[in-house]
Formats: structure tokens, C-alpha cells, sequence
């Protein structure tokens, strides 16, 4: 019934900042994010994290660590997304504005919540203290959460 779609997600950390992304169209357009998308036939879920990475944010990195995967279900659709988020604690390059994405900095004290996903608020702080975590999140629409379970987890 039920068919998952695979994503990736990479937040980029540095100490007392984060790296986030505002998403100029296409899936989450308006809302500051990780840096991701789909899993190409061929790829591995992590080459696809750092292909991402690469071209919504011109950064490379040679430290990206898995820290949770969160299955997302929206109301009336019967595909899943299925996300593997990463953590990436130190890069090269210099973040670049691409077609998707404006990158910009953010103090963690200053995250802008509002601005982005609703499940957000849930799962960051476990990923800013570098715990792993399983979490299912259903939708009604995109800003509605019915029903969310996140666990944390020691080992992914
Ligand atoms: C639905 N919640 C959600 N979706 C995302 C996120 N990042 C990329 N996508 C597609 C996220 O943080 N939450």
C-alpha cells in the first residue's frame, strides 16, 4: 500500500552554527532547510547526501555522519519519504547560492524554526547533540502534524 521514496538531508555544523538552506522552488520552496534530495539509481544513500550537498551548496566533506532517519507520511498519499540525515562537522568550500538553495548561517540560538518544517523543532536538538534518532512524522498537508513518534537510538 504504502511505497518509500528515498531522501537525504545533510546539516552542516560548526560550533555555536549551523549551515541551512532557504529553498527557492520545487518541494519545502520557501522554507530554510538541510541540504538534500533524491537517491539516483546507482548511488549510494551517502554519495547521493554528498552529491546534494555539492550542488545546493558548492561544500564538499569528508566527515558526514549518519544521525537519524524519519519517515514522513502525508495524508492521502501512499508514498512515504523515507529521509537519512546526516551530519557533516567540518567542510570545504564556500557555501554558494545555487538554483535550489540561498545558504545562510545561523546561530543555534537563533534557528529559524517558524521558517522551516514543522518537525524540525523535534529532531534538532538531538542532532545538534550529535544523538541518533528514528522518527515517523504524518502530515495533513505541510504544516499540519497529526501523529509523530522520534526515538532516540544508539546505533543506525
Ligand atoms: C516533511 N518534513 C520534512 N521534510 C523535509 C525536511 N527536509 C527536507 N524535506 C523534504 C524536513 O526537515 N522535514
Amino acid at each position: 500500500m504504502f511505497t518509500r521514496k528515498l531522501l537525504t538531508l545533510v546539516l552542516v555544523v560548526q560550533p555555536g552554527r549551523v549551515l541551512l538552506g532557504m529553498k527557492k522552488r520545487g518541494f519545502g520552496a520557501g522554507k530554510w532547510n538541510g541540504f538534500g534530495g533524491k537517491v539516483n539509481p546507482g548511488e549510494s544513500i551517502e554519495q547521493a547526501a554528498r552529491r546534494e550537498l555539492l550542488e545546493e551548496s558548492g561544500l564538499t566533506t569528508n566527515t558526514l555522519e549518519k544521525i537519524g532517519n524519519i519517515t514522513f507520511e502525508f495524508v492521502g498519499e501512499t508514498e512515504l519519504m523515507d529521509v537519512h540525515i546526516y551530519r557533516a562537522d567540518e567542510y570545504d568550500g564556500e557555501p554558494t547560492e545555487s538554483e535550489e538553495m540561498r545558504p545562510q548561517w545561523f546561530d543555534i540560538d537563533k534557528i529559524p524554526y517558524g521558517k522551516m518544517w514543522a518537525d524540525d523543532i523535534f529532531w534538532f536538538p538531538l542532532m545538534l547533540q550529535k544523538k541518533k534518532f528514528l522518527g515517523y512524522f504524518k502530515f495533513h498537508g505541510h504544516d499540519v502534524i497529526l501523529e509523530q513518534k522520534l526515538n532516540e537510538v544508539q546505533q543506525l
